[in-house]
């Protein structure tokens, strides 16, 4: 095999997801096991993801990452812990074509080359981690012919993201806490898949891209050591809103998802100030979104749109329906206009088909528009210009999957160098 040069390599696509019920607060740092369960929606790929080639050959002589076109070490615990549970399950390899064999055992001596890039920034509070670990285990158990199911392999995951758990499945997705000391049992389950609810429409306000203070690991480290908030929360708070979230969502429920996904937002963010010192990770203008959004449920009767803010100032919101969305971004784009000689379409990314259903795809278009009748002077004027960066529109989404189609593939097929 030694004297051999061929490359053998795998391409992945895996999405992001928000938690509407949060995961704050580890009980296992190293094996990264959670104090509370939680739920998520997962992102369309096709707006945010994270694509990733795996590649190995008998040519490469270490392990090697590039993450957005620069190397990167692999030495963090982190990587190394998911490379060894992925190594340990390793099957044997033939690909009749290329006559290339690879046996169970020589996977323990074979070195990999792995490039990824996020379609959204890194590190910003989009979970980049979430898709960025999901796509690395599922693309190396595609690549090892790992034979688990996704549950099983959200358990490795978990070892390099908690949240990334969470991104092995599509549609909506349950982190089970579990209760095993050595974390078998802390896996993320679907609760329902993408079509069970696609009438929801989610519009994130990227209210900054640069790279947070405070990190959701020594953020949430230093809640568990400080908030007395948190022991409570997971105790008796978080255990009922999840059978209550569940439910929800089995029955489309969307003013109990609403009511549950605002409260554990917010609780969440509570636990982030019960913490010493507190940690700020929401600012004015991720105020300001609530307010909007409380005042237009409010004036409905029932709720339109439900908020999220993850350890990061962008809001994810998401509409009842598309006629809502499109109500709710004429009312964002009112209040938080782009910067002058901006174009739209580089204002509201992912599906922005919407702009056009909004009436916001022409010159001017946005100074025309009237405000908000309900929430009118309600949370300011136009003098928000410039304080969302902009705006991705998206919707629930499908889980990770091969991409066959060699030109995806972000390694060069002959030497297993970034392209
Ligand atoms: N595509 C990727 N492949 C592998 N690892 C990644 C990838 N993208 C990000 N990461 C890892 O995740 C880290 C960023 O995680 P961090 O939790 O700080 O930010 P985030 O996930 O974008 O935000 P948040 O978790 O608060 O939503 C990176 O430094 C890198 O180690
Ligand atoms: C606020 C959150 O997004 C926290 C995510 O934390 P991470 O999964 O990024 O943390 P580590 O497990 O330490 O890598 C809530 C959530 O996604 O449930």
């Amino acid at each position: 095999m030694a004297a051999e040069k061929w490359v053998y390599m795998v391409t992945a696509q895996t999405p992001t997801n928000i938690a509407v019920i949060k995961y704050w607060g580890k009980r296992d740092e190293v094996r990264i096991l959670p104090v509370n369960d939680s739920i998520s929606v997962t992102l369309d790929p096709d707006h945010l993801c994270t694509v990733t080639t795996v590649a190995v050959s008998p040519a490469f002589d270490q392990d090697r990452m590039w993450l957005n076109g620069k190397e990167i070490s692999l030495s963090g615990s982190r990587y190394q812990n998911c490379l060894r549970e992925i190594r340990g399950r390793a099957g044997d390899v033939e690909d009749k074509d290329k006559g290339i064999k690879i046996a169970k055992k020589d996977w323990e001596k074979l070195h990999l080359h792995i490039a990824s890039h996020n379609n959204f920034p890194t590190a910003a509070g989009l979970a980049s981690s979430a898709a960025g670990f999901a796509c690395l285990v599922f693309s190396l158990a595609k690549l090892m012919n790992v034979n688990e199911d996704p549950s099983h392999l959200s358990a490795i995951a978990r070892q390099g993201s908690g949240s990334a758990c969470r991104s092995l499945f599509g549609g909506f997705v349950k982190w089970t806490m579990g209760s095993k000391e050595d974390g078998s049992d802390s896996v993320a389950v679907q609760l329902a898949d993408e079509k069970h609810w696609d009438d929801l429409v989610i519009i994130i306000a990227v209210v900054s891209s640069r790279q947070k203070e405070t990190s959701s690991t020594s953020g949430m480290r230093e809640s568990v050591e400080t908030s007395l908030l948190l022991q409570h929360r997971a105790k008796e708070v978080v255990p009922k809103r999840i059978l209550a979230m569940e439910e929800a969502i089995k029955t489309r429920d969307f003013s109990s998802f609403t009511q549950l996904s605002c409260a554990d937002s917010n609780q969440f963010h509570a636990v982030c100030l019960d913490t010493s010192p507190p940690i700020f990770y929401m600012n004015d203008t991720s105020h300001r979104i609530i307010s909007l959004v409380e005042k237009w449920n409010r004036s409905e009767g029932t709720p339109q749109v439900a908020y999220t803010f993850d350890a990061g100032p962008n809001a994810v919101l998401i509409a009842r329906n598309r006629k809502v969305a499109v109500q709710l971004l004429q009312g964002l784009l009112y209040y938080f206009p782009p910067k002058s000689d901006t174009d739209m379409r580089n204002y509201v990314v992912g599906d922005n088909s919407i702009l056009k259903e909004a009436g916001l795809d022409g010159a001017n278009s946005v100074e025309n528009l009237q405000p908000p009748p309900e929430i009118k002077n309600n949370i300011g004027s136009q003098d928000q210009r410039g304080e969302v960066s902009y705006f991705i529109c998206t919707r629930p989404g499908r889980g990770p999957v091969v991409l066959p189609d060699q030109t995806q593939a972000l390694l060069d097929p002959e030497t297993g160098l970034p392209k």
